[in-house]
Order: C-alpha cells, then sequence, then structure tokens
C-alpha cells in the first residue's frame, strides 16, 4: 500500500465531554492471524468482525498470491478456502506488507515452512525494522533467505525449506511476531516444535491453532514466561473466528475520555485477554474509572464491556515485566500521564525502538512540542504530570499510526490545540477513528 505524498494533517482541540457507546474495530492481531490460517487450513473459515484496516488488508491480499481463495461476503465478513500445511503457491510478484510486522513476519513464518520462494516488501517505515530475529530461526528450520539489504531488512526473498525441522527456539525478546513466525514454520515441520519465551507474549497463535485443530500446549516457564509445544504436521480444518473489539485501539477512547471532564463512554466487545490488558491494568492504577461487564468468551478470546468515566489520574510506576501485555499502548499512556498529577516512570521500553517508528523517541517529542516535561532515561520514559497539558504543538507522526492517535487524543484535553502532520497511516489499524471520536464528541479540524 503506499500513500499519497501529499501529508493530511489534522487538528484536535479541546472538547465538551465525551459521550457515547461505540465498538472499536476488530483486533488486529486476530485478523491477520484468522487470515493466516484460514489459508492454511483445509476447508471453509468464515471469520465476522475482521478489521479492514490496510495491515489486514495486505495479509489477505499475500494469502490470495499464495493460492487460498479469500473473499469479502460482508461488513467485516471474510471467507478463506485454504490450501492445506505446506500447500502455499508460489507468488507471481512480492508480497507488499506496507506498514505491518505482523503480517510481514508471520507470513515469513508460514512461507519458510513451504518449499516455495517469495520476495517480502513493505514501505519505508517496514524496511527500516529488523528481520533478522525472524530470519534466524526460520534459517534454522532449513529456510534460506536473500536481501541486499543491510541487517536482514525488507525487500528480501525466503526460499522456504522442502523439509522444514522442528526445532527448540528460545526467543531472544518477548515478541509474539517471532513466536508466531516459528510456530507457523512449524506446522510443516515433522516432529515437535517447542518455542520457550521468558516473558509471555500475547498469545493469540496458539490460542487459534488450538481452534483451528491443531496439538498444541502451553505451560508457564520461569517467573513470567511460557514453553509452547506444537506438533507438527496437522491437518487444520476450516473454523468459524469471531473477531473481538481492539484493545489497542479501544485504547485511545478510553484515554480521551479520562483526560475529558465530565465524559462518560462505552465501548464493547473488547478483547480482555490478560496478555493484552496492561494499560487497563495500570490505568485503573492511576485512579481511572474503568468498569467492565458483560464478559463472554466467544471462539476462545474473552470479552467485555467496558465504561470509562473522566477520572482523576495520579503518576505511577510501571514495571517491565508489563511491557508484553501493553508494548502498544505506551504512547497513550504516556498521555494519560501528561494529564495525570505526578511523575509517571514506564521501564524496560527497548521494543518500542523497532515498531513502525521509534517509539520511545517520538512519545517523548510529541510530549515534548506540547509542553510536557519529559526525559528518554536508557529505555525509561519519564513523564511529569502536572494535571493539564499546555498543548499547541505540531507532532511530527513518523509513518506511525498510534502516534497519530495519541496526539489527537491529547488535543481533546489540552490547553491549546495539538496538530499531527499526518493522519493516513491511521487507515493502518483504525480506519474510522476520526468519525468514531466525533461521533463521541472529539473535535478535530
Ligand atoms: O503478534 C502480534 O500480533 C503483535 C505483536 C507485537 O509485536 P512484537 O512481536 O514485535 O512484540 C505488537 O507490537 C504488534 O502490534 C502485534
Ligand atoms: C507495532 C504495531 O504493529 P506491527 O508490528 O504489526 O507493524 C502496532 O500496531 O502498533
Amino acid at each position: 500500500m503506499t500513500h499519497s505524498d501529499k501529508p493530511t494533517p489534522l487538528k484536535s482541540r479541546a472538547s465538551g465531554p465525551l459521550t457515547g457507546k461505540v465498538r472499536v474495530p476488530g483486533d488486529k492481531s486476530i485478523s491477520h492471524r484468522a487470515l493466516i490460517l484460514g489459508a492454511l487450513a483445509v476447508g471453509e473459515t468464515r471469520i465476522s468482525g475482521l478489521l479492514e484496516g490496510e495491515d489486514v488488508l495486505n495479509t489477505a491480499k499475500s494469502m490470495q498470491a499464495l493460492g487460498a481463495k479469500v473473499e469479502r461476503t460482508g461488513d467485516f465478513a471474510w471467507k478463506v478456502q485454504g490450501v492445506g500445511v505446506g500447500g502455499f503457491a508460489q507468488p507471481k510478484a512480492a508480497l507488499d506488507f506496507g506498514n505491518s510486522g505482523t503480517g510481514c513476519r508471520l507470513v515469513m513464518g508460514a512461507v519458510a515452512g513451504c518449499p516455495i520462494s517469495a520476495v517480502f516488501d513493505g514501505d519505508a517505515s517496514l524496511r527500516s525494522r529488523p528481520m533478522r530475529r525472524i530470519l534466524d530461526p526460520l534459517e534454522k528450520m532449513g529456510a534460506r533467505v536473500a536481501s541486499t539489504a543491510e541487517g536482514g531488512r525488507l525487500p528480501l526473498t525466503v526460499q522456504g525449506a522442502r523439509d522444514p525441522l522442528p526445532i527448540t527456539y528460545k526467543t531472544p525478546v518477548a515478541s509474539a511476531q517471532i513466536k508466531s513466525a516459528v510456530l507457523l514454520a512449524g506446522l510443516s515441520a515433522p516432529g515437535t516444535t517447542t518455542v520457550i519465551e521468558s516473558e509471555a507474549s500475547r498469545d493469540h497463535t496458539e490460542l487459534m491453532l488450538k481452534h483451528f485443530g491443531a496439538d498444541i500446549t502451553s505451560v508457564f516457564e520461569g517467573a513470567h514466561g511460557r514453553r509452547i509445544t506444537l506438533v507438527g504436521q496437522p491437518e487444520l480444518h476450516g473454523a468459524t473466528v469471531i473477531v473481538p473489539a481492539d484493545p489497542s485501539s479501544a485504547a485511545f477512547p478510553v484515554v480521551a475520555a479520562l483526560i475529558v471532564e465530565g465524559s462518560d463512554v462505552v465501548l464493547s466487545d473488547v478483547m480482555t485477554n490478560p496478555l493484552r490488558t496492561g494499560l487497563f491494568t495500570t490505568l485503573r492504577e492511576m485512579g481511572a474509572s474503568i468498569e467492565e461487564s458483560k464478559a463472554r468468551g466467544d471462539a476462545g478470546e474473552p470479552m467485555a464491556q467496558l465504561r470509562v468515566r473522566a477520572s482523576k489520574l495520579r503518576g505511577v510506576e510501571v514495571p517491565p515485566e508489563r511491557a508484553p501485555s501493553m508494548i502498544d499502548e505506551y504512547l497513550v499512556l504516556a498521555v494519560a500521564a501528561s494529564f495525570a498529577e505526578g511523575t509517571t516512570i514506564m521501564r524496560g521500553l527497548q521494543e518500542l525502538r523497532v515498531k513502525e517508528s521509534d517509539r520511545l523517541e517520538a512519545t517523548a517529542d510529541m510530549l515534548r512540542v506540547n509542553g510536557v516535561k519529559v526525559t528518554v532515561s536508557g529505555d525509561d520514559l519519564i513523564v511529569e504530570g502536572r494535571g493539564h497539558v499546555p498543548g499547541g504543538g505540531t507532532v511530527a507522526t513518523h509513518m506511525d499510526h498510534r502516534i497519530a492517535m495519541s496526539a489527537l487524543v491529547m488535543g481533546c484535553a489540552s490547553d491549546q490545540p495539538v496538530t499531527v502532520d499526518d493522519t493516513a497511516f491511521i487507515a493502518t489499524s483504525f480506519p474510522d477513528f476520526i468519525p468514531m471520536m466525533r461521533s463521541l464528541g472529539a473535535e478535530f479540524s
């Protein structure tokens, strides 16, 4: 996906109370996985609530290019006719994942277990992100990689293994993308593939593999880790997947409701998998009123309705072991911390440096240009909250959807409006963010 060269800036200014009930779009992690596992299954997979954002649409296109039949049957409703484990066909052209690390890295794993070769590419942001962390284990499993870019960056070619080897792999960092790539390649290997992680990352791949019929187990390992074992060469069967609302997208209206005085916002069907809810835990520790009701669990993932009311927040210390469960939410947490009274210290954020942008520096810049006192100390982010934010700054989004949305949320309650230089990348994960926030009362112009 290429964006127009002309940036689309937007200004966010303080509004009256935010009110109403919304359902944010389907979870991005689950949407990617539903398409990929649907493509690797035998038979038909029906997906409802799919996130129709650019990242996921690029994964859908790649599944089609690899031989699966992927069809949109209605609003957020999709049907996939799979080719079976190991059954991908040689794609005719390069696979373009646009801005999406998840799509690119998970499909690399799936391709590594098939006897085909595929070129992987993406936009300037994705081309700058490290791929060695994925390629290392895939090479151990028998895949071969050719890259002309430095450090195994995109564009690169993966030649999948004819006879993939099962491995036991300890991930060097807590990353669901690394874990998932190994497990997806392991589907085609005989015997058991094991992934050990010292900090548990989101477990959607494990839950969904089970849902599609794989023999997979996950046990605790050490204080915070997991050992995941997958029996290779299963026959995955097509399944029904109901995609819950994305907690990483819900994070934006949640924080907006907390900081805009008098707000009362309800969010339905938000996924509450504990490996994704670190932000809500942290906000509650800061004094946030977030009430959960209507808890249910369709298709292996828990979800609930959240009612969020404007709250006086106080600074807290966020421990490093919480990072995997809120890794994409630190940007908007930093916004909440700016409106809190007191200092918030977020520790162990090294992984933020290798996302769509260097999110540690970009978050600090976002706050700084809006008059908030902030320090990056090693891999820690320290925000000095003063109960209000001066605003008045223009935020550089660096091709990063979450910076754009966080900055617009900040403007909802700052003394002066906040401008973002480009909103185009919001479409990667939350295409209706702007109209949805306006429907709650946000003033974007
Ligand atoms: O597996 C996934 O769906 C994701 C894993 C995380 O990345 P890492 O695996 O690099 O931590 C997260 O940041 C990303 O938005 C989605
Ligand atoms: C890091 C993110 O996604 P990805 O790694 O898929 O680009 C994100 O959505 O914040």
